[in-house]
């Protein structure tokens, strides 16, 4: 009997899929399914259960159980995978074929090829980025925009980004592959098609398959992940330890539980990054309904540089560098302009202020979202970083973070206004206008917006109604005053678009947005009742 039986896969089969839902890639997912599908299901319940215990009035703590893990100074992890020497720039984004191809050619070392926070998971986005990968190894991908035909090819092989997988967090289900009628995990699924397909093909050109890791809340998880990775190298008899993953610190649970996340991962780590716009959203998330002390100002008030934002950043280059392990810096939200100038010099300035604070804080390299930022952010590494491939010989000893300053949230400078209230009802909804039309990222008002953000303005307007915040200019916010807002931006958004507003999607946008703002319960991610939209 082969493993696949009792799969059955419902999406529809477009051209080429056939290529990627192969029997023996579809066996691996199956096997996957059947030995971790119910562990992964136990995490999620564990998740629930801190929730619980941070809603009665709990706290977050380094954990007592693993003060051994913590206090052994013998582990290191594993030695970065060949291509992972040098993470100097790592530019990030969707796997459609035209952003693979650029995102290869930009001149950054790596590229965080994302099915997460910068994609809608559409079934359609989900095996087409897979064929992008595949085809971009095999060198067979190309793309001609039919409306400018411009024709895209790639670069030479040394001049091309290492690539760098990530799947969908455990939280998310592939609805479209049921395994003895059970919906499959999101993750699963992402991870098990592309090492299938891609792990030897990696090798063969002397990488391998690297992963990031996103949304985890604790080390369990990462343990989880180690134990797929060796099953599933061993399903290909690919030797353990070939696997390397790099995982985003971005949930304030997790912020605890560095040292033992990069302890279960050890044969297979390649350190941690700093995903700060899931971090805030999590803060928000875990301590939405515990007062005023743990509201923080609006969304564009809080920078890198309040309190809590320092610990968490200050204690992972410590954390990673203590354990050989390469510390990458995340995102600044603002994006360039190849039509306006002045918008583009000020992204230049900021991203350039971000980048040098990251690398003046012993940060390996960091994160871009456009071809345009690669090389301000090489400048900025190369200048600290000269010939040297990273700094992990910086270990930060003077760093000391106590779980106070991780939870200083309420230390943050910043207010919240009118203006910022309008502003996360104006973001929300033209990103899940975007997000419905199967676009996970994009540029609104000169900032990217993916899923991660998004989850940062819909949270904080849930947030402000239940705690009853008063704006700076003196006013409650409350349901009723959130929806005259919602009408009211609806209806300049559409001014402003005309001929391309979306009626039907704004609709839906708006639904949706109702949902996960205004009602009672605080829906835990806005992608899960989003995506039961999707046939
Ligand atoms: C919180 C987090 O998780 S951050 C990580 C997840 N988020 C992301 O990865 C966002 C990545 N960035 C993007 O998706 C895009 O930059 C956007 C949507 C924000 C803006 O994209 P656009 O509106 O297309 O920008 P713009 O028109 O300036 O693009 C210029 C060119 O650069 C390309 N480009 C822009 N961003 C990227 C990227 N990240 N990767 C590859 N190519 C890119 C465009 O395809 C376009 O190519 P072309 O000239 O050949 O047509
Ligand atoms: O994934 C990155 C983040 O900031 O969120
Ligand atoms: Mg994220």
């Amino acid at each position: 009997m082969a493993a696949r039986d009792g799969l059955e896969v419902t999406g529809p089969l477009g051209d080429r899929y056939d290529e990627i839902l192969t029997p023996e890639a579809l066996d691996l997912v199956a096997v996957l399914h059947r030995e971790f599908g119910a562990r992964r299901k136990e995490l999620l319940k564990a998740r629930a259960e801190r929730q619980e215990r941070l809603s009665a009035g709990g706290t977050l703590d380094f954990l007592p159980d693993t003060a051994a893990v913590r206090a052994d100074d013998s582990w290191r992890v594993n030695e970065p995978g060949k291509g992972l020497e040098d993470r100097r720039v790592e530019i990030t984004g969707p796997t459609d074929r035209k952003m693979t191809i650029n995102a290869l050619n930009s001149g950054a070392k790596v590229w965080l090829a994302d099915f997460e926070d910068a994609n809608t998971p559409l079934w359609t986005n989900m095996i087409e980025g897979q064929l992008s990968l595949r085809d971009a190894l095999d060198r067979t991908i190309d793309f001609t925009d039919a409306k400018s035909g411009k024709s895209y090819a790639l670069k030479a092989d040394e001049e091309l980004a290492t690539i760098v997988v990530r799947p969908r967090g455990w939280h998310m289900e592939e609805k479209h592959v049921l395994v003895d009628g059970e919906p499959i995990s999101g993750s699963l699924f992402d991870f098990a098609l592309y090492f299938f397909h891609c792990a030897r093909r990696q090798l063969a050109k002397g990488k391998g398959p690297y992963f990031y890791l996103p949304k985890m809340e604790s080390h369990l998880e990462a343990r989880l992940w180690n134990d797929v990775f060796n099953l599933a190298q061993d399903e290909l008899e690919i030797p353990r330890g070939t696997i390397r993953a790099t995982v985003l610190i971005e949930t304030i649970p997790a912020a605890f539980e560095m040292e033992e996340i990069l302890y279960e991962l050890r044969d297979h780590s390649a350190g941690l990054n700093a995903g700060r716009w899931d971090y805030l959203f999590s803060v928000i998330k875990k301590f939405r309904d515990r007062g005023a002390d743990f509201v923080l100002p609006e969304r564009n008030a809080i920078t890198m540089t309040a309190p809590f934002m320092r610990a968490y950043t200050e204690l992972l280059v410590r954390t990673c560098h203590k354990r050989g392990a390469h510390a990458i810096g995340g995102m600044a939200a603002f994006i360039p302009s190849r039509k306006d100038a002045e918008v583009n010099k000020v992204a230049l300035e900021k991203v350039r202020a971000d980048k040098t604070r990251e690398s003046g804080d012993g940060f390996d390299g960091s994160w871009v979202a456009h071809p345009d930022l690669v090389p301000v952010c090489r400048e900025v590494f190369d200048g600290v970083l000269g010939d040297k491939p990273n700094q992990r010989d910086r270990l930060r000893e003077e760093v000391k973070v106590a779980a106070a300053d991780l939870l200083n949230i309420k230390a943050t400078p910043g207010d919240i206004t009118e203006a910022g209230l309008r502003g996360n009802v104006d973001v929300a909804l033209r990103y899940l206008a975007t997000w419905l039309d199967g676009a996970g990222a994009v540029a609104i008002h000169n900032l990217m917006e993916d899923a991660a953000t998004a989850e940062i303005s819909r949270s904080q307007v849930w947030q402000w109604i239940y705690n009853g915040v008063v704006t700076a200019e003196g006013q409650k916010i409350t349901k009723e005053w959130v929806e005259q807002i919602l009408d009211e931006e609806l209806a300049k958004i559409r001014t402003e678009l005309g001929d391309a507003f979306n009626e039907p999607r704004y609709n839906q946008a708006v639904a949706l947005f109702k949902e996960v703002t205004l009602a009672d319960e605080y829906s835990e991610f806005l992608t899960t009742p989003a995506y039961v939209r999707f046939p």
